[in-house]
């Protein structure tokens, strides 16, 4: 398989703080769905951000669909690589959905035909086609969250990096959410995810990779990363029973059943304890 992304020896230091990410090497393959996960500060955001030139590379390389991000331009990578930022009030600025959702497609100079056709399949797909005419800041937090996700829908670039992508969702459409991305994953598009909730890592990554402190501490497929407990333990990412659960989960999931088998049916199941688990209920 191509490797899509291509990331040396990447380090990068704040100039007030800490040094954010001290070597990192990572290698993702097109059509991949990779968990980016760690605790706060751990250096998630600051990686992702050099993905699309929110940052350059001080040292090390990054290489983005054969671009090199030192050189590239943000409006070359956009064409690559579609980012759902973890807050959606960095991204959202037009005053309706609709028109948020097309903003990018009218940078690109579409024909308003093919605009319009692709604004109304993004919105519908995260469930939004009611809200089109709606002010963004009118809706819910979990909604806001939709639209930025309708917007890098739209564009269908062959990679899409989420950070966060359910923050803000309940339970049923955090499940909603990471289906239609899975979805997205199966037609062919590259994904790169950031969450805090193992139960989604166990749930829909095939491959895990976990940052500490700047560095990758473990990386592989979710079944074997989630099964290194105590390594994980170190990063303090869930309570012990819960990343056994997931532990289990990903194994399960690994067997990749098919949907007809009645064992896909414990599969979601198990999936939908662990989530009221997190939830609480
Ligand atoms: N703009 C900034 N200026 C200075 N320091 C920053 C900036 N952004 C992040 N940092 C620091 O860099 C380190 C890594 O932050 P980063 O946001 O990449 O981590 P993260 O893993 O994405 O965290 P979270 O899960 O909380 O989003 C942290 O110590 C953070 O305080």
């Amino acid at each position: 398989m191509t490797t899509v992304i291509d990331i040396k020896e990447l380090a990068h230091s704040y100039e007030s703080g800490q040094p954010a990410l001290k070597g990192i090497n990572l290698n993702i393959r097109q059509g991949e769905m990779v968990a980016l996960v760690g605790q706060n500060g751990a250096g998630k955001t600051t990686l992702v951000k050099h993905l699309i030139g929110l940052l350059r590379p001080q040292t090390g390389q990054v290489t983005v669909a054969g671009r090199d991000v030192s050189t590239a331009r943000i409006s070359e990578l956009s064409r690559e690589v579609g980012f759902v930022f973890q807050n959606p009030d960095h991204q959202i600025f037009n005053d309706t959905v609709k028109k948020e959702v097309a903003f990018g497609l009218v940078n690109q100079g579409l024909p308003e035909s093919e605009i319009n056709r692709r604004v109304l399949a993004a919105l519908r797909e995260v469930g939004l086609e009611q809200q089109a005419e709606a002010y963004p800041q009118s809706l819910s937090r979990g909604q806001r969250q939709r639209v930025a996700l309708a917007s890098v829908l739209a564009l269908q670039t062959p990679i899409i990096v989420l950070d966060e992508p359910t923050t803000g969702q309940d339970y049923q459409e955090r499940l909603q959410i990471m289906e239609l991305i899975r979805n997205l994953n199966r037609a062919g598009h590259t994904i790169l995810f950031i969450t805090h909730d193992m139960s989604l890592v166990a749930g829909f990554a095939q491959r895990v990779v976990v940052l500490c402190q700047g560095r990758i501490l473990l990386e592989g497929p979710t079944r074997e990363v989630l099964s290194r407990q105590e390594q994980l333990a170190q990063t303090l990412l869930e309570p012990p029973q819960i990343m056994m659960l997931a532990s289990r989960l990903a194994a399960l999931n690994s067997l990749n059943i098919t949907p007809s088998s009645e064992v896909i049916l414990t599969v979601d199941e198990m999936y939908n304890y662990l989530m009221r688990v997190l939830e609480g209920n």
